[in-house]
Formats: C-alpha cells, structure tokens, sequence
C-alpha cells in the first residue's frame, strides 16, 4: 500500500534544500516580507486522513485561491446566469491583463483571473454592504473547513487597496461595459478583502474537500454545490485555475488546482484526496515554484493525476 504519509515527508524534505525558489510576489508590500524558505503541505484523504508537513499549520495570504469559493459563493447566489457575465475558457493571458476586455465586451474569460473574480465579488456585493460580502466570504470559507480561526489579513487588504491600481484599471473598464453593477471603490473593496484572507495549508485543504468529494462538505454531511457543480468547478480550475501556467500545470501535475500569489495552490484529486501546498516564491507566470515542483512530486508517488487510468 502507498504510505501517503511518508510520500508527503519525503516530499517536504526535498523541497526544504531546493534553492530554485522563484521569487516572492512585491507589487504587495506585505507579502513582500514572507521568508521565501517557508513550506507548507496537508493531503487530507477521502476517509479524512490528514497528513501535514513543513509549515503546514502556518496561515498565509491565500490570494487567488479565494477565487475557487467566491465563485462556489456567487454561483449559489445567481446560478448560470453567472456566465452571462463570465467567460470558461482559459485567456492564455497574464493574471492582471485587461487586453482582452476591449474586444470581448467586457466579459472577463474566466472567473479565476483578476478581472473575472473582481465581477464574482461584484455578484456577492449584491444586496448587501461591502463589509457584509466579506463576511459572508470569510464565513463560507470558516464552514467549509469547519474552523473558526480563519480570518482578513487586514495589513495585506489595506496594501492592495492603496496600491491596486491594475485592479482599478479593470474594474472601472468593466463598468464602463456595464459589467460591474455597484461603485468601483465597493466591489473592489469585497475584492480585495477576499484575497486577503489568511488561512493554513491545513485549513485551505480542509475547505477544498467538497471539491473531492462530489460537492458535499464531510463535516457537516451536507452539499455545499451539487455533484455537477462541483466536477464543473474542478474542470476550470484545470483550464484556469493557474492562469497563463494553466496548460503547464495540466502537463505536469494533472490536478485541478488554484493559485495564489501569496504562493498557495489548492488541488484536488477527485475522490481522493484534497491538498493544499504553500511555497511564497513565484514562477514567472505568478503561480508557486515549489509549491507546483511538489505536486508534481506526489501525483508522480501516488498515481494521483486524474488522467492516470490505474491508480
Ligand atoms: N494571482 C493572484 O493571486 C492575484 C491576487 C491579487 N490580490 C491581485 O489582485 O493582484
């Protein structure tokens, strides 16, 4: 039988002498200080066996991985008229690119870059004040991993409001098309504050379990999105899930998976296990060096890759 639990120290050993480690994100001041050494893995399996690894229990900036649940989020919300208002199709483009907006209407490709996340959080905005949005974000996240004690890095939301002129630049440029329905400063208040959500390896695995699970939550027994809904979700987080890297992530991990820029990526074996990694430095398309390398790394061990015929 594959020892998962010896796979994942093995993993986190390896990846604690590599000195291949990207670099860390600086165009937001606070992450800028993250110590690009830091390591951190969980794998929870199926029947709930959790392994951890490195610094598996330290919170971290999730960034875009916050993407993966705000659209769970506003999907529930609006259901497929979502896509009246957001693309499926991967953009070959960088995270933050607006070309793509002039000739497409306004219409975002897809909801795991900035301009497509910043029109979900537009959708969560709806009804409610700012403030409330992020709360309901922050409380999406804390029942799908059953914990409490996740909470905004308000440090890091505050940086990216001051310095977020890119997101501006796509926010108003989709408002223009009438594609944001509330002031700028608002949704991207919402926008912001749910990047800046700090969370664990462990949390950040612990919340990804419905997304292996055919979209039921096991803590709470019940479905958080239906089974289509959640292979849905699955599909484009393999599609865009690490932006311009999407078709190089597929090549070499073959996961569904999301990243941040605070060097997080949540992954998802389906039916098997699900698995968060957390490594600060960046590639040069803005997904996790070392954190892509391990994940590599284990579906290689375990068979893992959802385009293995024999696990
Ligand atoms: N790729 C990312 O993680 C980007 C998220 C970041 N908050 C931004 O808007 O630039």
């Amino acid at each position: 039988m594959t020892d998962i639990g010896e796979i994942v120290r093995d993993i986190a050993e390896e990846m604690a002498s590599r000195t291949d480690r990207g670099r860390v994100a600086d165009y937001i001041a606070p992450l800028a200080e993250v110590d690009p050494m830091r390591f951190g893995l969980a794998v929870i399996e199926a029947d709930g066996t959790c392994h951890l690894a490195g610094d598996a229990e330290a919170p971290f900036s999730i960034q875009s991985v916050s993407k993966v649940f705000a659209l769970t989020l506003a999907l529930g919300k609006v259901g497929d008229a979502l896509w009246h208002r957001v693309g499926r199709e991967p953009s070959g483009s960088a995270f933050n690119s607006i070309v793509q907006l002039e000739t497409e209407s306004g219409i975002p490709r897809n909801p795991f870059i900035n301009a497509g996340a910043i029109v979900v959080s537009d959708i969560v905005l709806a009804g409610h004040q700012p403030r409330e949005a992020v709360g309901e974000i922050l409380r999406f996240a804390r029942a799908l991993a059953g914990e409490d004690a996740i909470f905004v890095d308000e440090r890091v939301a505050r940086a990216e409001q001051e310095t977020g002129f890119r997101n501006a630049a796509l926010a108003n440029y989709m408002r223009a098309f009438g594609n944001l329905k509330h002031p700028v400063e608002q949704t991207l208040g919402v926008y912001f504050h749910q990047c800046a959500i700090a969370m664990s390896c462990r949390q950040l695995a612990l919340a990804g379990r419905y997304l292996m699970l055919g979209g039921r939550n096991p803590g709470t027994g019940r479905s958080v999105v239906s089974a289509a809904r959640a292979r849905r979700i699955n599909a484009l987080m393999m599609t865009c899930g690490h932006y311009d890297g999407s078709g190089e992530f597929a090549y070499r991990v073959g996961l569904s998976g999301k990243s941040g820029v605070g060097g997080g990526i949540l992954a998802v074996a389906p039916g098997r296990a699900s698995i968060a990694v957390w490594s600060p430095g960046l590639n040069e398309r803005g997904n996790s060096q070392i954190g892509t390398l391990a994940l590599e790394r284990l579906v290689q061990r375990t068979g893992w890759s959802v385009f293995e015929p024999n696990p």
